[in-house]
């Protein structure tokens, strides 16, 4: 019985193979009339129009749900093959980014023996001409302005997790992601020469060097003060600059050396491997045969299965999404925006039709950068 039924199934199968492959090849010459016209790919009354057609036709009731999903399933497949008939012609758009140029000027927030200052180190090993500025924004506005080439700032951590200042001011700011390095965060407690652990009423830090080092601070007596700063250097500095020995700085070794701070404990990071990928950011959206993952941001439309839709996309197209993460959107209470980083590179085509189907399914996505990822370890 069930040989007969699959052979029933496949002479059917036979039959919708040849009207899908005519359904598409229509399909193709709707996307050629477009592409000359310079029209938009989805119309979303069509979609409606053909769905509710379709649905009226089908006799079963209970099959009409099941029609609706099969035409939206359709439509879907006749939009990315539309897609690649516009997209097939389009050239490259984007320049690549020039990191080699002896005469870049790159900022970074802090003074030096930040975290910042080696990530940029790090990636711009040759640099000569490097800016610094007590502020992400700061470096951000300079960035933006063409004051820098590059800005090198932190985006996330893998203890802390994401730096939210950076992500908002690259939206803020309008600005690129073009590159991207990590570097081991060590805190360790500094305080003057005279100083002793039991000498410490105030302990000063960024924000992120007193979540990172949370048990360590949760070790010490309730009446010491943890005054946070711009930068874990900037507090080494300003600690040696006070030279009271009841003042201490959360902030590298590097820091140490720096302003000839004493390490009072070594390693009071939580996590052993402590761990920050600093973005270098650009004014610019840059790209090359090189870069292999994606940085963008997106909202989606305020209805069931907006967010699902736009994550389909990304399965349906064999593009590997490696980074999630929301964050509230200022002017709209409780709305939120994702932030999202995914492999590929802005030429390849399953990553163009992913981009344009993001876009079809009502969500609005910006692209922040195409960049060399750097392995971790
Ligand atoms: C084919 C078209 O393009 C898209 C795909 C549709 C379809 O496959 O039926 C319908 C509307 C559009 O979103 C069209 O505009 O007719």
């Amino acid at each position: 019985m069930l040989e007969q039924y699959r052979k029933e199934i496949d002479q059917i199968d036979e039959q919708l193979v040849d009207l899908f492959e005519k359904r598409m090849d229509t399909a193709k010459k709707v996307g050629e009339y477009k592409k000359e016209r310079g029209l938009e790919i989805f119309c979303p009354d069509r979609e409606k129009a053909v769905i509710k057609k379709r649905m009226e036709q089908t006799k079963n009731p209970a099959y009409r749900q099941y029609t609706a999903e099969f035409f939206e399933d359709i439509m879907r497949i006749s939009r990315s093959l539309q897609a690649k008939v516009l997209n097939g012609a389009q050239n490259f758009l984007y320049q690549p980014a020039d990191f080699l140029n002896a005469d870049l000027k790159v900022v970074y927030p802090g003074v030096v023996g930040s975290y910042s200052g080696e990530a940029l180190n790090k990636f711009f090993p040759a640099v000569k001409h490097k800016l610094n500025v007590n502020t992400f924004l700061e470096a951000a506005k300079l960035v933006a302005n063409g004051e820098a080439d590059f800005g090198v700032l932190p985006f996330e951590n893998n203890s802390s997790g994401a730096i939210a200042d950076t992500l908002d001011l690259i939206l803020s700011e309008h600005l690129f992601i073009a590159g991207e390095t990590y570097v081991d965060v060590r805190h360790c407690l500094l305080g003057t020469s005279d100083a002793e652990m039991e000498d410490i009423k105030e302990i000063y830090s960024h924000n992120q060097g007193f979540v990172q080092s949370g048990l360590f601070l949760s070790s010490l007596k309730a009446d010491i003060k943890c005054v946070p700063m711009e930068n874990t250097a900037l507090a080494a500095k300003y600690v040696a600059e006070c030279g009271n020995k009841k003042k201490a700085a959360i902030a590298s070794k590097l820091a140490a050396e720096s302003y000839g701070l004493k390490i009072l404990k070594e390693n009071i990071h939580e996590n052993s491997g402590n761990t920050t990928r600093f973005v270098v950011i650009s004014n610019k959206l840059t790209c090359d045969n090189n870069c292999d993952k994606i940085s963008a941001a997106f909202t989606t439309r305020h209805k069931s299965g907006a967010l699902c839709d736009v994550l389909a996309v990304f399965a349906r197209n064999g593009v590997n999404l490696m980074h999630i993460e929301s964050r509230p959107l200022k002017q709209k209470d409780f709305s939120y925006m994702f932030y999202i980083d995914f492999e590929g590179n802005l030429a390849d085509s399953n990553v163009a039709d992913a981009i344009t189907q993001i876009k079809e399914t009502g969500a609005e996505l910006i692209l922040l950068g195409n960049y060399r990822t750097e392995n971790v370890r």
